[in-house]
């Protein structure tokens, strides 16, 4: 991207050659996200991010059909779907949340059941953000079809970690976001099927089609081609994060006490664990790993810092010390052995020392079990 942040600053609008050079980088970053969704160029809308993607899709579905006006989702998704469809229900559309199970689930006779004539869309995450458990997602797009819904799919975790085909798949729009497959922040794509009636979020100028008004973040959409590109190319070799991720976890268990993989680790991405530490605070460990340069995170990064338990491994039914005390650890092809040990070679220590200024150490204590029953009354 450095040459279009400094030499080639054209727009590609234009009409002379110095735009235009800019306009052809454009467009083979178009071809090289398609090829990573087995999608076509034209079918790739460039957005601003995996928000954008999200926001733009849905009020797209919904613009389409003016007489449905209820939507399908899930109580785990990212809250750029939750607190839009929470907005949604003021206006008047009906929103069905599915739930899941323990191991993060969705139940697909709920899904079925849940479906009428009058739904517009249905739309759910490929893969959690939080547990990395992921959805069936050609199942219910084939249900969503029976009654003529459109199927959206926030799918920012699962691209570049699990291969992708739009050209045979349900899906009708996917949501992608730069930053998770190592492209800067601030860039995203929205793919949309060919013949999918779609109405731009963002209304302005004739660019991308006429499906979203703005100059194009160039720098921002030549890196994600690239990212794109590379992330094609790691496919085949994604074992390299599901086998340091499995040692990790492994390790984790065998070595720390009362710990707990949440969500299910038969369907789930290969670089994302979430694992409770009972009886302490997640953010306490963060904190204390952050000493030693480890970065990990408790819920997402949006709503972290609240001290909020996770709405993801609430919806889950996870007991109340299970679900304060649950961080994640997202890896990448960049991530190594060595690092991987090093968290293992601090990890135990620091749950022991933590866990020894807790007032909790099982899950009789009188306090706990109020906690416990106040929190699933919410
Ligand atoms: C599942 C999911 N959807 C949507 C988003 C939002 O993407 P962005 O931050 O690019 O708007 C994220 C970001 O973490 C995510 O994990
Ligand atoms: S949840 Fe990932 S940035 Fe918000």
């Amino acid at each position: 991207m450095m040459p279009y942040l400094t030499l080639y600053y054209g727009n590609p609008s234009s009409m002379h050659t110095f735009g235009g050079q800019v306009g052809k980088a454009v467009k083979t970053a178009r071809e090289q996200v398609a090829s990573l969704l087995g999608a076509e160029p034209s079918e790739i809308i460039f957005t601003s991010c995996g928000t954008e993607g999200d926001n733009a899709a849905i009020r797209a579905a919904l613009t389409a059909q003016p007489n449905k006006r209820h939507i399908i989702t899930t109580e785990v998704e990212h809250p750029a779907i939750l607190n839009l469809c929470r907005h949604l229900e003021k206006q008047g559309y009906t929103v069905t949340y599915l739930g899941v199970d323990s191991q993060g689930r969705l139940d697909l006779d709920e899904v079925q059941a849940s479906l009428t004539g009058s739904t517009a869309l249905v739309t759910i995450m490929y893969a959690n953000n939080e547990t990395g458990v992921v959805f069936p997602i050609e199942q219910v797009g084939a249900m969503a079809k029976e009654y003529g819904a459109l199927f959206h799919v926030d799918a920012v975790q699962a691209v570049g970690k699990i291969p992708l085909d739009m050209s045979s798949s349900t899906i009708d729009m996917l949501t992608l976001s730069g930053h998770k497959l190592h492209a800067p922040k601030g860039i995203g794509a929205l793919y949309v099927r060919k013949g999918t009636r779609f109405r731009p979020f963002m209304v302005g100028g004739h660019q991308e089609r006429g499906r979203r008004g703005g100059t194009e973040n160039v720098p921002g959409i030549v890196a994600l081609g690239k990212a794109c590109e590379l992330a094609e190319s790691h496919l085949a070799n994604i074992s390299h994060e599901r086998q340091l991720r499995d040692y990790l976890e492994t390790s984790i268990l065998t070595l720390i006490p009362d710990t707990v993989v949440n969500g299910s680790t038969k369907e789930r991405l290969p670089n994302t664990t979430n694992i409770g530490f009972k009886y302490i605070e997640g953010e306490a460990i963060l904190l204390s790993m952050n000493q030693f340069g480890i970065c990990a995170s408790s819920g997402s990064a949006c709503t972290s810092g609240s001290l909020e338990p996770s709405h993801v491994l609430r919806a889950m039914g996870l007991p109340y010390s299970v679900l304060h005390g649950s961080i994640r650890f997202s890896l990448s092809r960049y991530t190594t052995q060595d690092e991987i040990q090093r968290v293992i070679e601090v990890l135990p220590d620091t749950i022991a020392r933590l866990r020894a200024m807790s007032p909790f150490s099982n899950d009789d204590a009188t306090w706990l079990q109020e906690q416990e029953k106040a929190t699933l009354a919410k």
